[in-house]
């Protein structure tokens, strides 16, 4: 008999104090960000070049910019605890970033081969990680998440259908009043 997949566990967790690195400035690294500021005040980003919307969630909320393009080879260093020298950090000084101090990473570049080479770095670290491009490689889905009164919503679809899964959130978020 075929196994059936089953659906993942909606786990609550408490990210407050906990740093997240999240890899890639661009259209889904924003909208991910976005989520993330009401769950965390703790959040790096790590991209040569940044979204419009990226940027103005820079100016809003106390995120970290690393203005850097990652090298496959210096992810790879990550076993070795890589220490990285950030270049320009938004608002911030110049600091020492170490990856042993980060609890999630999100890798979101537009380059497929560096998301698996950040994933495959993370997993041997037991860093949790989320690629955008390849849900077999996850340790987590990221969800769509709202809010109505406190309670957060979080939706997921097990990777099926990304898509319905905006159009629900839009739905909930249309009854909210
Ligand atoms: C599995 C998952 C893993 C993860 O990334 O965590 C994943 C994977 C992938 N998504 C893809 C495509 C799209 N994803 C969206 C939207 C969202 N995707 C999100 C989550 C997830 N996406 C994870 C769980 C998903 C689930 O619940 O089923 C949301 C909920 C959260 C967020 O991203 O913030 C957010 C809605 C947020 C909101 O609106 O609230 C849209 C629609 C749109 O952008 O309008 C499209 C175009 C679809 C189309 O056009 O049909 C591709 C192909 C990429 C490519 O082209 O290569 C992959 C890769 C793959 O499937 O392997
Ligand atoms: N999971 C999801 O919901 C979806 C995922 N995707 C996937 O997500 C990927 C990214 O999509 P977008 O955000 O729209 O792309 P984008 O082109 O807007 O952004 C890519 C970002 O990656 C950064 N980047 C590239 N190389 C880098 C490196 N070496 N080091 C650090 N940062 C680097 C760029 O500077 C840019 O900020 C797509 O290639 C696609 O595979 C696409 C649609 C939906």
């Amino acid at each position: 008999m075929e196994k059936k997949q089953k659906p993942y566990f909606p786990m609550f967790v408490n990210l407050s104090e906990q740093q997240i690195l999240c890899i890639g400035g661009g259209t889904i690294a924003a909208r991910r960000i976005r989520t993330l500021t009401r769950f965390t005040d703790h959040l790096i980003v790590m991209a040569p070049e940044i979204c419009e919307e990226m940027r103005e969630l820079l100016e809003q909320f106390p995120i970290m910019w690393i203005q850097k393009k990652l090298k496959a080879e210096e992810v790879i260093a990550i076993e070795n605890g890589i220490h990285e020298k950030s270049a320009e950090i938004n608002g911030c000084e110049k600091t020492d970033l170490n990856f042993q101090d980060i609890y999630m990473v999100l890798a979101t570049t537009n380059d497929d081969e560096l998301n698996h080479v950040i994933v495959k770095a993370c997993k041997e670290r037991g860093i949790l990680v989320n690629t955008c491009d390849d849900k077999s490689q996850c340790d987590f889905y990221f969800p769509a998440v709202t809010e109505i009164d406190g309670i957060v919503i979080g939706l997921n679809s097990g990777g099926k259908d990304p898509k319905k899964v905006r159009e629900v959130r839009q739905k909930i978020e249309k009854m909210k009043c």
